[in-house]
């Protein structure tokens, strides 16, 4: 039986075109006092240069509830020389869960991240990330993923999340 898989968006989600619709928090307490749109806006992962930062594409299965990004980290990206920031990894991960529970639940945001980071990730390699949504509960969406090699033999990271969907009684973010 063949599985619909979806092409999410090549080279990340979004247009790159900058948004329009962010708010400027002002103010020592970093509390929004006055709602003005930032032109210079654009979604983290495609801040950088093409070719130089966040190169990905996602694929998402809605029958079971999987998206898989296949990620090359640029060399803009580094941490330790030779290596992706640990901060980018956590990055495409938010990202890539992030997706994975914005499909099944709608509109949601992080509320708690765990990784592991078991190996160094070389700059410039290609890795694959695999997510899963493992659960519902309520407003809560519980997701997990990996980070291989392509060839599956190196396993470089493990996460665990949790996304809430927005209540929409509460003040929206
Ligand atoms: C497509 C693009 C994908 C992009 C992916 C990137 C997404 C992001 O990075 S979002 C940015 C980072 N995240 C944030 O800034 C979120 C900041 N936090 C918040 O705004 C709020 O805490 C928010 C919205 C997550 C939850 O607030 P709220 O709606 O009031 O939920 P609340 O009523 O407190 O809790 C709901 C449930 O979740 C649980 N919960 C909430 N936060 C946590 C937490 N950190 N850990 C464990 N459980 C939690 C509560 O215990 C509660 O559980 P139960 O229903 O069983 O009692």
């Amino acid at each position: 039986m063949s599985i619909p898989i979806n092409l999410v968006r090549g080279r990340g989600v979004g247009s790159g075109r900058p948004r329009q619709d962010s708010l400027c928090l002002r103010g020592a307490d970093s509390k929004p006092v006055k709602e003005e749109p930032l032109s210079q806006a654009r979604l983290f992962p495609r801040s950088l240069e093409e070719g130089l930062g966040f190169e990905y594409a996602m694929f998402h299965n809605q029958v079971e509830n999987r998206t898989v990004c296949i990620l090359q980290g640029g060399p803009y990206l580094q941490g330790i020389p030779g290596f992706l920031h640990g901060g980018a990894i956590a990055t495409m991960i938010d990202s890539t869960v992030g997706m994975c529970a914005v499909l099944t639940g709608g509109a949601v945001m992080t509320a708690n991240l765990n990784i592991n980071f078991r190996r160094p990730i070389p700059l410039c390699s290609v890795v694959v990330i695999n997510s899963q949504l493992d659960k519902i509960e309520g407003r809560k969406l519980f997701v997990s993923c990996n980070v291989q090699s392509l060839d599956e033999k190196t396993l470089y990271s493990e996460a665990t999340s949790l996304f809430v969907k927005l209540d929409p009684k509460k003040t929206s973010p």
